[in-house]
């Protein structure tokens, strides 16, 4: 029972983006293909993991926090909003600038309302950039940020408050070293 997480990840393949090695997975690129038991794994260790007692509302970031998020959303019946690299010039939508290993952009944040009770969650924390400023951006609403969870650390980073994550790698040219798993 929830091994595929692990057994994936340990067989998934590398790619250089510049000097970084980026893994390739279902969860964190959605190729070559999600599986549903993979997705239902994730989302019921999430489940397992999170504190959602609280919680109002899911806050994921574009592109891949959607289908975890979605698959959370669906079982929690918490409202999700997707911070997307799109602007749409609503009414109090913030811009938020992302740096993570391999690239920068905007980001744009939606949905949230001053004292919303949030819980983030994403596939991936690397530089731990994206986290940053998706915590910045809920500071700036006044949303208070209850639980922070990544499926998959793969660095070290100080993101100014606990996170949660399910495992945590090694990556090298030759592969995914899955070196804790908190489950
Ligand atoms: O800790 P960091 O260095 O910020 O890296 C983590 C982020 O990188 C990936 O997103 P990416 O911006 O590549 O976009 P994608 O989800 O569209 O692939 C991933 O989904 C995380 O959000
Ligand atoms: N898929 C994928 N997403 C990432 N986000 C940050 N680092 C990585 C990586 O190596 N692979």
């Amino acid at each position: 029972m929830f091994n595929k997480l692990v057994e994936s990840l340990e067989k998934c393949p590398i790619v250089k983006r510049g000097e970084y090695n980026y893994f390739i997975h279902p969860i964190s690129d959605g190729v070559p293909i999600v599986e549903p038991e993979l997705l239902r794994e994730v989302a019921a260790l999430m489940l397992r993991n999170l504190d959602l007692d609280h919680a109002d509302k899911l806050v994921v970031a574009e592109a891949m926090g959607i289908h975890i998020g979605v698959a959370l959303s669906l079982i929690t019946d918490l409202p999700l909003t997707i911070v997307r690299k799109r602007k749409y010039e609503l009414p109090g939508e913030l811009p938020l600038h992302q740096t993570t290993g391999y690239s920068k952009g905007e980001l744009y944040l939606n949905g949230i309302e001053e004292g919303d009770r949030v819980v983030i969650v994403d596939d991936v924390f690397s530089t731990g950039g994206t986290m940053k400023a998706l915590l910045k951006g809920l500071e700036q609403k006044n949303a208070e940020v209850v639980d922070v969870l990544v499926v998959i650390k793969r660095g070290e980073c100080d993101i100014g408050r606990p996170y949660k994550y399910l495992v945590e790698i090694d990556v090298d040219e030759t592969g995914v070293n899955v070196i804790k798993k908190n489950y």
